[in-house]
């Protein structure tokens, strides 16, 4: 358990924190800070009302709920989303409605959930060729279906 800084803004006032829903879930529901009715085809990044300070090291994923995208094809274009540890801005959830029907989005309704997440950073050493492995530079499908 880390503790992240979390300042509302003006338009989240009122609403709930991001939450765990149960005891062991790994998301945190996090709600939106305001209406749009997301028309098919149509994304937009939906506002939650706070920002965060993340401690260095980490960085919360947002990822999409399965029931909006199960039940209306609603998700999150970009999952997992980046909130960097240094980003003070407004958490935004971008959303993309790929059902047939218009889906509204409204205030104070659980529209994604957050991840924190240990992150390790690296340098990359460049080096004139690589060591050999069984694989080698077969991938994508290489090993059969
Ligand atoms: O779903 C998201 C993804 C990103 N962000 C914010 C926080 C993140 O730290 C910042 C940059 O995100 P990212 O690096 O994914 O986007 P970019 O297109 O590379 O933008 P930038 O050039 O600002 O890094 O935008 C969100 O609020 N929601
Ligand atoms: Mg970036």
């Amino acid at each position: 358990m880390i503790d992240i800084q979390l300042c509302r803004l003006p338009h989240g006032e009122g609403l709930p924190l991001p939450a765990y829903t149960t005891p062991g879930a790994a998301g945190m529901d996090v709600v939106a800070a305001e209406d749009i009715d997301l028309a098919p085809g149509q994304r937009h990044a939906v506002a939650t009302g706070f920002r965060l300070a993340i401690p260095e090291g980490y960085e919360v994923q947002v990822r999409p709920r399965s029931g909006l995208a199960l039940k209306h094809g609603v998700t999150v274009p970009n999952t997992p989303g980046t909130i960097d540890s240094d980003y003070r801005g407004e958490l935004k959830v971008i959303m993309i409605n790929h059902g047939a029907e218009t889906f509204p989005v409204r205030r104070g309704e659980r529209i994604a959930q957050l991840v924190p997440a240990a992150v390790t950073q690296a340098r990359f050493a460049e080096v004139a060729d690589l060591d050999d492995t069984h694989r080698g530079e077969g991938g994508f499908g290489s090993t059969g279906r």
